[in-house]
């Protein structure tokens, strides 16, 4: 929480400028006459090191770079171990996904939603999946409750359970797989008293590669559902367009021909 608590003037120095995607202020705003997300955010590209840009790290709080690293090495582990879990799932070799991936792209973003006097007129985050292929999210000890999934057309809140994360699979890993993982429609909504933060890391492959349905995963019963495209060119599409439920995906799903 403690970058968030420091003086306006002190998190303006490190400005998410509009276009780009790290930094401090609003992602996903593209227009004048958009209702906001009621959150304040701040985003830093972790690996590989050239995405990192050093002018965007904070001084202040004065442990915040040690802390984030150390934080960002254990979850390196946990997503490229989950990745395995994944493969193993599918019968598919262990390490198909690391050696896949290259040197796999690392993103965190810290989301903080002020308490809001009427959180039934604004959400702290519109619903959405991740561009990513794994998304690590940890939520703020003794916070209110705000992060909710989209099931059978229901939201469901995620109660955040003591020192525990919450794993959701984006929109690589559907495509990946073959829809076999989907990826999960969240959203998250604010409170009329309670703040919130939310520490939450992106895990993707590098931009240089081609992603598609993983061949062992296509057959007469399943044919490929999604086109190949290459992931950096997708990772421009999802920030650059604004969030809006799972329609991001819309760019890799292969259009079943009409008749009319
Ligand atoms: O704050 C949350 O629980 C959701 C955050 C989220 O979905 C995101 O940053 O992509
Ligand atoms: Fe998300």
């Amino acid at each position: 929480m403690g970058f968030f608590m420091l003086p306006l003037e002190e998190k303006q120095k490190y400005p998410m400028v509009p276009g780009t995607v790290q930094g401090y202020g609003q992602a996903f705003v593209f227009s004048e006459e958009q209702k906001l997300d009621w959150c304040n955010m701040f985003a830093l590209g972790l690996e590989p090191h050239y995405i990192r840009n050093p002018k965007l790290w904070p001084t202040k709080p004065a442990n915040f770079c040690e802390t984030l690293e150390a934080y960002s090495r254990e979850i390196r582990k946990l997503c490229k171990n989950l990745l395995k879990y994944i493969a193993i799932s599918l019968c598919l070799d262990e390490n198909i996904f690391e050696e896949m991936f290259g040197v796999a792209v690392q993103a965190v973003r810290m989301n903080y939603y002020p308490a809001c006097p009427r959180p039934d007129l604004v959400l702290g985050l519109s619903p959405h999946s991740d561009g990513s292929a794994l998304t690590v999210l940890q939520q703020g000890k003794g916070n209110s409750v705000g992060l909710q999934i989209l099931k059978d057309s229901t939201w469901v809140p995620i109660l955040p359970i003591p020192n525990a994360l919450v794993i959701n699979i984006g929109d690589t890993i559907e495509v990946l797989t073959n829809g076999r993982y989907k990826s999960v429609e969240h959203r998250a909504v604010t409170h009329k008293e309670k703040d919130r933060l939310s520490i939450v890391t992106f895990y993707a492959p590098s931009y240089e590669i081609e992603i598609g349905p993983m061949d062992e995963l296509v057959n007469e019963k399943n044919p490929s559902k999604y086109r190949r495209y290459n992931h950096g060119e997708y990772s421009k599409h999802y920030v650059t367009n604004k969030l809006e439920g799972k329609k991001s995906l819309e760019f890799a799903k292969i259009k079943t021909a009409t008749t009319n």
